[in-house]
Parts: C-alpha cells; sequence; structure tokens
C-alpha cells in the first residue's frame, strides 16, 4: 500500500513522516532525492549551474542553495526553469524508489513525501493523498522560526505554493498539526489503526 504526504512548506511533513516511520513505514522525501541531485558530479547540477551561472555555486563547487533560493523564489520565471531541470531526475527517482520497495514487502506502508505533490500533478500516482495542514499564521510563525527567514522571505516561499486551504480540500487523508505533537501523534495512530497496519 502507498500513499503521498504532502501539505504547505513548513506544516509538519517531515514531522508526520516520522511519527510513520516509528510506526514501521518506508518513507522516499522529495526533498532528500532533490539535494541528492544537486551534488557536484551529478549531471543535473551542471545543468543548473550552466542556466544560472557560477555564481550559483560555492567555491568548491557544491550548490550555494541560499543564493538560488534568493533567485527562485522571488521570480516565478526562474523557478519555472529550476523546476524543468530538476523535476523529471526527481520524478524517476521517486518512482525507482517506489517500485523496488513495493516488491520488497507488499504488506508495509510506502509514504511518498512531496511537497509539490499537488502542484506538480503526481496525485494519481499514489493510493490515497495525506495532507499535514496547519493555518498559514501557523506556517508562517514555524517557517520563520525554523529557517531564520524575515517574514518577507517566507511569505514568498509559502506563495510560491499551492493554498494550503486547498489542498486541505483535496486530502483523502487530513492531518491537523496544528496542536501539539501529541495530538498530532494521536491522529496518525488513529490511521494506522483504520488501515488496519501492523
Ligand atoms: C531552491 C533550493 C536550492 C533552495 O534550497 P533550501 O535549502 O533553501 O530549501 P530546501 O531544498 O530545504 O526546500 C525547503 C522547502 O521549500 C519548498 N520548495 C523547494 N523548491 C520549491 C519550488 N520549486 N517551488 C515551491 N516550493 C519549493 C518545499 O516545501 C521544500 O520542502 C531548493 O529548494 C531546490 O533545489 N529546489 C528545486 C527542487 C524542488 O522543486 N524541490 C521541491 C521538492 S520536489
Ligand atoms: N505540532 C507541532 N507543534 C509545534 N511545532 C511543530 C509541530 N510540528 C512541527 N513543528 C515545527 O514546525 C517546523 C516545521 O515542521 P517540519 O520541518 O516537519 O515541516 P515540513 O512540512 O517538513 O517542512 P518543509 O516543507 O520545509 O520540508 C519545525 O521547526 C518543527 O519542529
Amino acid at each position: 500500500m502507498n500513499i503521498g504526504l504532502t501539505g504547505g512548506i513548513a506544516t509538519g511533513k517531515s514531522t508526520v513522516s516520522r511519527l510513520l516511520a516509528e510506526r514501521g513505514a518506508a518513507i522516499i522525501d522529495a526533498d532528500v532525492i532533490a539535494r541528492e541531485i544537486m551534488e557536484p558530479g551529478h549531471p543535473v547540477l551542471a545543468a543548473v549551474s550552466e542556466r544560472f551561472g557560477p555564481g550559483v555555486l560555492n567555491t568548491d563547487g557544491t550548490l550555494n542553495r541560499k543564493k538560488l533560493g534568493e533567485i527562485v523564489f522571488s521570480n516565478p520565471e526562474e523557478r519555472k526553469a529550476l523546476e524543468a531541470l530538476t523535476h523529471p531526475a526527481i520524478r524517476a527517482e521517486m518512482k525507482q524508489r517506489m517500485e523496488e520497495l513495493e516488491a520488497a514487502d507488499p504488506h508495509r506502508l510506502v509514504v511518498a513525501d512531496i511537497p509539490l505533490l499537488y502542484e506538480s500533478g503526481l496525485d494519481p500516482l499514489y493510493e490515497r493523498i495525506m495532507v499535514v495542514y496547519v493555518p498559514r499564521e501557523v506556517q508562517l510563525t514555524r517557517l520563520m522560526l525554523r529557517d531564520g527567514l524575515s517574514k518577507e522571505a517566507a511569505e514568498q516561499r509559502i506563495n510560491a505554493q499551492m493554498d494550503i486551504e486547498i489542498k486541505k480540500e483535496r486530502a483523502d487523508i487530513l492531518i491537523d498539526n496544528s496542536g501539539g505533537l501529541e495530538e498530532t501523534k494521536r491522529q496518525i495512530d488513529d490511521f494506522w489503526r483504520d488501515q488496519g497496519l501492523r
């Protein structure tokens, strides 16, 4: 069985995927794969530095994430250009890992954690979609706190994604992460039991 896990930036996807992993689920994380394809020597990083210029690399050849983030989160055209270079590679790797994990144990829950799942039209690939929701004000506060971003920079990142209220409406399984961790854990335990997972 598989689910797609999504939400907005800093709504708590990593927190929920950790709770699911503790119960025995296998997790495939799109953000982790997005980092792997940006390692020095990977053809995607070469294409990114070709398109955005050597200024997006550090002197040791690694990606300057802050610099590239500033470019793409302040300009939708640039963001689309980056996605065109990165998303095909991320998608291919996600698909391969999903197939391997499902073949290894068909009874295990496999969770694909993808921030841009709805934005990229990937929802039909998964049996059900779990959305981790918090209201926008909570999202903004947690994002500023976690990443040390100004209000303006945090809002730019939130605005680069689909409205969290729309994701909430489209969810098959809704996890409200606006309370404390214990409340979220209880929702995950209920989901696990309802699915008859062991
Ligand atoms: C622009 C980059 C270098 C900024 O790096 P940074 O370390 O600051 O952020 P990080 O990668 O940890 O991402 C944090 C969050 O930002 C959001 N985010 C990332 N890329 C995008 C995007 N293209 N559009 C909207 N939101 C995005 C996601 O919610 C993600 O969880 C990086 O996000 C990147 O390489 N993005 C392109 C790949 C991509 O689309 N990743 C999203 C998952 S598929
Ligand atoms: N229930 C909660 N109560 C208080 N703080 C929380 C709760 N859940 C998560 N947080 C905090 O909110 C921040 C965002 O959570 P998390 O990193 O899990 O979000 P995410 O959706 O995975 O983010 P991203 O889209 O950037 O990958 C973190 O600092 C986390 O510690």
